[in-house]
């Protein structure tokens, strides 16, 4: 018997609508180069074979040459309004506070129910689509590292403490409770959502900056809901030379670029830990994947067609023989054009 087809597109479009929509998400201010990492990251989920589009979040500042190219690449393109720090905070690095605060923005991305967040200086190495069915109502992220100067104002680093090898240097009780778990915010799984986003700001403006701007303060709201996931899903380049015996680099997926001199558009090797044989084999990576035209959208989209073609046609001969055995009439398959 013939299928029903009827019953059959009911039932896909019924699931179509009860799959929860997911994207990844990454975040681009000014007219400066990260462009370019955020193109990398494009590709590098194409790569992969993601399912999931990339949502950029631009500020109004990024210019329409670098929107194009965004738009270029497959990117779905969204401009959020600045998110200022904490009136009277800061006289001085202002610029670094709109930036990295104007990330709160993306809880209000309503239409998808869950995101993975991606700093424009990451790239993805293989697939991680799973992350998105990790149980809700938790703020999923990889453990940071305390070891680099970076955090010299931290009384981690001043005692030498980890948590990366909390048992190397052991938490001074004199310093009351063990610090929570704290996350690089380069990465992060979490749920849009109005209420949480209404919070976060309005908790942002009785909040201190911080050194780490919105990171602190993404660790400081969500401390009792986030989860660790291994470093394979983010790996903050300090930890190869600061904890190399917790890091699997074969097995890694996600590698962060977040070391001084590390970022791969910029890269010389002249900064401190960058003349490593590691860094310039990811470095390496990174420029593969950015360099693949096949990567482009624009070369996926048309291999994408000449498959779809190739299928249309074998389903017309295949339909053209049951016809003559005398199976189902004969129909035409609608032009690929
Ligand atoms: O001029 C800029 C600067 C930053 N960014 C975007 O902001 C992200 C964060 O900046 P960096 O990646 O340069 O910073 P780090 O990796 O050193 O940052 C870490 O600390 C920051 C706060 O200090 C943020 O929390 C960030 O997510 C976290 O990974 C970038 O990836 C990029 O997506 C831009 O678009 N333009
Ligand atoms: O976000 C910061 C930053 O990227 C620093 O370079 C790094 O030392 C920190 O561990 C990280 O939390
Ligand atoms: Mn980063």
């Amino acid at each position: 018997m013939a299928p029903d087809i009827t019953t059959a597109a009911t039932t896909n479009l019924a699931k179509a609508a009860s799959t929860p929509s997911r994207a990844f998400v990454t975040f681009l201010a000014g007219n400066g180069d990260y462009v370019k990492g955020v193109v990398g990251l494009a590709k590098g989920l194409r790569k992969v074979k993601s399912k999931y589009p990339l949502v950029v979040a631009i500020l109004p500042d990024v210019p329409g040459e670098h929107r194009q190219i965004l738009v270029s690449q497959g990117c779905t393109v969204k401009e959020i309004e600045p998110v200022y720090p904490p009136e009277n905070q800061t006289q001085f690095a202002m610029a670094y506070y709109v930036i990295n605060y104007s990330k709160l923005r993306i809880w209000e991305f309503v239409e998808y129910s869950k995101m993975i967040y991606l700093d424009g200086d990451i790239q993805v190495f293989e697939n991680i689509d799973h992350l998105f069915d990790l149980p809700d109502s938790y703020f999923y992220a990889v453990m940071d590292c305390f070891c680099e100067k970076t955090w010299s104002h931290s009384p981690q680093y001043k005692v030498g403490y980890c948590q990366q090898c909390p048992d190397k240097v052991k938490w001074p009780a004199e310093l009351g409770p063990k610090p929570a778990l704290y996350f690089n915010a380069g990465m992060f799984v979490y749920e849009p959502n109005l209420s949480t986003y209404h919070e976060l700001l309005k908790t942002l403006k009785t909040s201190p900056t911080t050194p780490f701007a919105e990171q602190d303060f993404l660790n400081m709201f969500f401390r009792d809901i986030y989860r660790p996931i291994p470093p394979i899903y983010n790996l903050v380049l300090a930890l190869l030379w600061r904890h190399p015996e917790n890091i699997d680099l074969e097995n890694v997926k996600v590698v962060h670029y977040c070391a001084a001199g590390s970022k791969p558009w910029r890269y010389t090797g002249e900064e401190v830990n960058m003349d490593r044989e590691d860094i310039k084999i990811l470095v390496k990576k990174w420029w593969d994947i950015y360099d693949d035209e096949s990567l482009d959208y624009k070369n996926t989209v048309a291999s994408r067609n000449a498959e779809a073609g190739a299928e249309q046609r074998n389903l017309q001969a295949f339909l053209e023989a049951l016809s003559e055995v005398g199976v189902v009439p004969c129909v035409t398959a609608p032009s690929a054009a």
